[in-house]
């Protein structure tokens, strides 16, 4: 099957330094991929590289077989970012109606979006009275307006409590099995065993490429936290040797 997206060799710096340090991959169509890392690791770089909206020095990103950003992937990708985007004096139905008008969809497409993340009840209701997980699900209407193939989704259950965060990974799940491509960053390691596959980032380099199962097979590890730490353990002795 052809990647949803393909990194290739792809380098950033900000603020002058090196973020991004030589990085492959590729994104598989209708599946989620989990970005996974501490703070500060680059999670938030990849992802506006994967948008097309992040300067790189080398490398190329390509989504959908054409350059990430360029104006015809656009609108087949969603990007919800770190920060919920949305108007708190308007209500849930306003914003994603106001979303849908800047993207060339109409209130139609707006009210399926709604629907698609079950926030049909609250959709009189103002954003500024929302919980934060409604909040990131209004957000996510937004991005789905267009009906884009593939959702970017930067750190969206960050704050949330275990019950939202749930629901919100039931939500996603269900938007894969539609045929949708997620990419969704998180730094929460038991996070990570809910993706079809991971991407382990740390300090800008991938520590690891592969599935939950196999990554903790390999490591012989029993959760995601110490098969990172291994994998942390095992880069070190590596450097040194
Ligand atoms: N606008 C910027 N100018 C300069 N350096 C930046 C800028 N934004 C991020 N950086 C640096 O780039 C590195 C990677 O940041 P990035 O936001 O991609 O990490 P992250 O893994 O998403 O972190 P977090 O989980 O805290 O959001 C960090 O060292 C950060 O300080």
């Amino acid at each position: 099957m052809t990647p949803a997206a393909t990194i290739n060799h792809l380098n950033v710096d900000r603020g002058g330094r090196p973020v991004l340090r030589a990085l492959n991959t590729h994104i598989n169509t209708g599946s989620i991929t989990g970005l996974l890392g501490p703070s500060g690791s680059g999670k938030t770089t990849l992802i506006r590289a994967i948008v097309g909206v992040q300067k790189i020095r080398s490398g190329s990103v390509s989504v959908f077989g054409l350059p990430a950003g360029s104006t015809e992937v656009r609108r087949r990708v969603g990007y919800v970012t770190q920060h919920a985007a949305i108007y708190p004096d308007l209500t849930v139905e306003a914003n994603v109606r106001y979303f849908a008008a800047l993207y060339g969809a109409n209130t139609h497409d707006a009210d399926r979006a709604i629907t698609e993340v079950g926030m049909t009840d609250h959709a009189k209701q103002l954003a500024a009275n929302l919980s934060g997980g409604q909040k990131t699900r209004t957000s996510l209407a937004c991005a789905l307006v267009t009906n884009p193939e593939m959702l970017v989704l930067d750190e969206p259950t960050v704050g949330l409590d275990p019950v939202l965060r749930e629901e919100l990974w039931d939500q996603f799940r269900a938007l894969a099995a539609s045929g949708k491509t997620l990419v969704i960053s998180s730094h929460v390691m038991d996070e990570a065993e809910r993706c079809d596959r991971l991407l382990l980032l740390r300090q800008g380099r991938f520590l690891a490429d592969d599935t939950p199962q196999r990554l903790l097979e390999t490591t012989g590890e029993a959760t995601m936290d110490q098969a990172f730490l291994f994998l942390v353990r095992q880069r070190a002795t590596e450097k040194e040797a």
